[in-house]
């Protein structure tokens, strides 16, 4: 693979006006990004004792991760055009450019250096007489290969939220027994994978009622993890609000954008006449309402958050529909090598610059031909070339705007027929990217929201 550009993203604080107190605890021995943590301060206001307990283990790393510049390669960068250039695909190719990664401490020899320094010092003072040499270095084992954990030996895994949010049972889901790392932002989570914060992130793509989050089909072409897997999640949703309020004296509507679009029409059929408010996820808006006694406003989130928040649940199961469910990604800094003995799905995007030759039909086509099924597509504005312009000196200028295509197909990159449709789709597009090739989440269907990972230990 080519050379990665690095690139400096900052996160403006701003875009989260609805974030309180984030609120965060150092973790242990990750120094490099003391920077950017915060201790957590205990809100006095919170109802619920519970709210302490993972108040004393769990963490959010903040937007301002991003100020102190995590690595990200932009599309269109020069790393983006030689990878067009060479026609180089990044499946199942680890990543080089991993500037953190530089950073860990490598293992000294015999996990200390004073048995190297020991046996130098023997042998400046003439030492040669054979006489035994304290403290020789023990051959490495294939022990000392492997870098030392970073941190305890639970998987840590980046979510967008608090506890309490969907996002953090999905991170459960995806990977049981995790330690999740709540972020206040989705490009928070990129960066705690790419700083090493964070060993996984688990994001939201899509939902069966409220579509594609596109902030992450974005986020996923600037940055440069690898997807590793997806999971689904039933997402069923409570009404939330303070003890003792009744539907009648609800003003006000809180949650995440998506929640509120995946209860539109029950809000509606309940006859409440309220206001709806979006906020960064739906278990931060349960605190919000929570933290500020606020007896005219509910939350939609989950049973989870009502617990952790000590809200009382008004209305149960109010999604739209009842098979309501979000689509999250695992995200590595490493690629999955790519097997065929279970069903696997591959993630691509692609662009193209040529006009009037069908480039999307032909794409297509050699899915089609191969008998590949695909199972989502998506186009984002090219945001580095959002608009080409046509000229026709007799009818005036045609804005065309261009795209960066999201396709989703239900093949491995191991399978020769996967290999020959994408050799066959770079003749004809100008860029394309394996963003991974990971098993597909075959799970029996339920329509319940499962239980969040374990808490954590507290931090020492
Ligand atoms: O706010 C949360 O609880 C989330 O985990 C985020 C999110 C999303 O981004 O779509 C996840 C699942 C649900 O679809 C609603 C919200």
């Amino acid at each position: 693979m080519s050379t990665m550009a690095v690139a400096l993203l900052s996160t403006n604080p701003s875009a989260t006006p609805n974030r309180r107190s984030a609120l965060l605890l150092l973790p242990r021995r990750l120094t490099p990004a003391a920077g950017f943590i915060h201790r957590a301060a205990a809100s006095a206001s919170f109802p619920g004792a519970r709210r302490a307990d993972w108040q004393a283990s769990f963490s959010i790393l903040s937007s301002q991760a991003a100020a102190a510049g995590g690595g990200a390669a932009l599309p269109g960068s020069s790393s983006e055009k030689s990878t067009n250039d060479s026609g180089d695909l990044s499946a199942a190719e680890p990543e080089h450019g991993d500037s953190a990664k530089r950073s860990v401490p490598e293992p000294p020899v015999n996990g200390t250096m004073a048995g190297v320094k020991s046996l130098v010092s023997s042998a400046a003072a003439g030492g040669a007489d054979l006489a035994p040499i304290p403290n020789l270095p023990r051959p490495l084992s294939i022990g000392d290969l492997s870098p030392a954990p970073m941190h305890g030996s639970r998987l840590r895994v980046a979510y967008q939220g608090v506890p309490g949010a969907y996002s953090e049972a999905a991170a459960g889901k995806a990977y049981p027994n995790c330690e999740p790392i709540p972020c206040d932002q989705f490009e928070v989570a990129f960066q705690a994978v790419e700083l090493w914060i964070a060993d996984r992130a688990v994001l939201p793509v899509e939902n069966s009622l409220g579509g594609s989050i596109h902030r992450n089909y974005d986020l996923l072409l600037r940055h440069r993890l690898h997807i590793v897997g997806e999971v689904q999640l039933p997402v069923h949703h409570c009404l939330l609000a303070l003890p003792g309020v009744r539907k009648e004296y609800l003003t006000r509507v809180m949650s995440h954008p998506q929640a509120l679009a995946q209860c539109e029409l029950t809000l509606t059929r309940l006859g409440l006449n309220v206001t709806r408010e979006s906020f960064d996820d739906t278990a931060g808006a349960a605190e919000y309402i929570a933290n500020n006694g606020l007896r005219d406003t509910a939350a939609i989130a989950s049973a989870r958050a009502a617990e952790l928040y000590g809200l009382q649940v008004l209305a149960d199961g109010i999604q739209d529909d009842s098979g309501n469910v979000t689509r999250f990604v695992m995200l590595a800094r490493e690629p999955i090598i790519p097997r065929t003995d279970r069903p696997f799905k591959t993630s691509i995007v692609f662009a193209h610059d040529r006009e009037g030759t069908s480039v999307l039909f032909k794409v297509l086509s050699a899915f089609a031909f191969r008998d590949i099924s695909l199972t989502k597509i998506e186009s984002r504005p090219h945001r580095h070339r959002p608009i080409r312009l046509v000229d026709d000196a007799n009818v005036g200028t045609a804005k065309h705007f261009e795209y960066m295509f999201h396709v989703d197909f239900q093949a491995s990159m191991a399978e020769t027929r996967a290999q020959n449709a994408l050799a066959e789709i770079q003749e004809f597009t100008s860029f394309l990217r394996v963003l991974g090739s990971y098993p597909m989440d075959m799970t029996p269907w339920s329509t319940s929201t499962p239980p969040p990972p374990p808490p954590s230990a507290p931090s020492s």
